[in-house]
């Protein structure tokens, strides 16, 4: 597991492309038969990837007997479609009970879980820190109760899908969903924001190989762009703006963690007021 310490936005003037990269950026998360864990300092939020068949395990920085004796977890199926376009489904089997998740779905599993494998499918984890048990539950497209936003006039044409948030699959703090952009549309949360009682991190997926999306961080009056890859996740904390275009369409993962879960709870920020 690696780690990762806090950062704060007086260290952004001056930072090479380099330095911004190895803090803000997570890549190679998937690796056949591994679970592969970064823990930031930015909320205490632990993000992962895994391509089954594998067991989640509890890596020594936790210093705990299992991995959810004090978090939560939030897992979702990142993996392509299948050749008929049907999906290509994973199991996720919670102290024996096995969870089937099709693209884009998820699974919350909550404190004091013991056992968490992954077989089949591609699997996007995050992680935070809990202090209470909820029920392990999934959510599907459907229940996520999708909300189209934006448009094509800007390029932003998409829907949201929030799976784990204070009115759907309840949790202590995290809060997470996926975004869908429409073929041709390009632009992520736009216009953009930030929240300062809560980390984000966004991971995209969905990308041809060959396309990259351009990510914005920093305070909106001194921004930096991250050149990101398919299945490479980028961590924004409660400082910074986040929001890119990509050379094609994607779709990304967002989840939350800190001191609330109001998903309306940002402070908007004007494009005219970005530099
Ligand atoms: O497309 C969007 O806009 C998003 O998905 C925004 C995220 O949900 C977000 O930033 C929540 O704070
Ligand atoms: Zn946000």
């Amino acid at each position: 597991m690696e780690v990762r310490h806090a950062t704060a936005p007086d260290q952004i003037p001056g930072a090479t492309t380099e330095w911004l990269r190895a803090r803000f950026l997570v890549e190679d998360l998937f690796s056949p038969g591994e679970v592969r864990l970064v823990y930031s300092h930015e909320d205490r939020m632990v993000v992962g990837g895994v391509t089954g068949p594998a067991v989640l395990p509890a890596p020594d920085p936790l210093r705990a007997e299992r991995f959810l004796d004090r978090r939560e977890l939030g897992v979702v199926n990142v993996g392509g479609e299948g050749e008929a376009g049907e999906g290509e489904t994973g199991t996720v089997t919670v102290d024996g009970t096995p969870y089937e998740l099709a693209p884009k779905e998820c699974l919350y599993v909550g404190r004091g879980s013991r056992e968490v494998s992954f077989d089949g499918g591609s699997f996007y984890l995050v992680s935070t820190p809990a202090h209470a048990d909820h029920p392990t539950a999934k959510s599907t497209l459907e229940d996520a109760e999708p909300v189209r936003l934006g448009g094509s006039e800007g390029s932003n044409d998409r829907t949201i899908y929030k799976h784990i948030h204070a009115k759907g699959v309840r949790s202590c703090q995290l809060v997470l969903g996926v975004t869908v952009l429409e073929p041709g549309s390009m632009w992520n949360t736009m216009p953009c924001h930030t929240h300062e009682r809560r980390t984000e991190v966004y991971f995209y997926f969905g990308l041809p190989e060959d396309q990259r999306v351009i990510h914005l961080m920093g305070r909106p009056d001194e921004t930096r762009n991250l050149v990101v890859a398919d299945r490479q996740a980028v961590i924004s904390p409660p400082w910074s703006v986040h929001c890119g275009f990509g050379t094609r369409s994607y779709s990304f993962v967002w989840a939350m963690g800190g001191e609330n879960q109001a998903y309306d709870d940002m402070e908007q920020v004007a494009i005219g007021e970005m530099r």
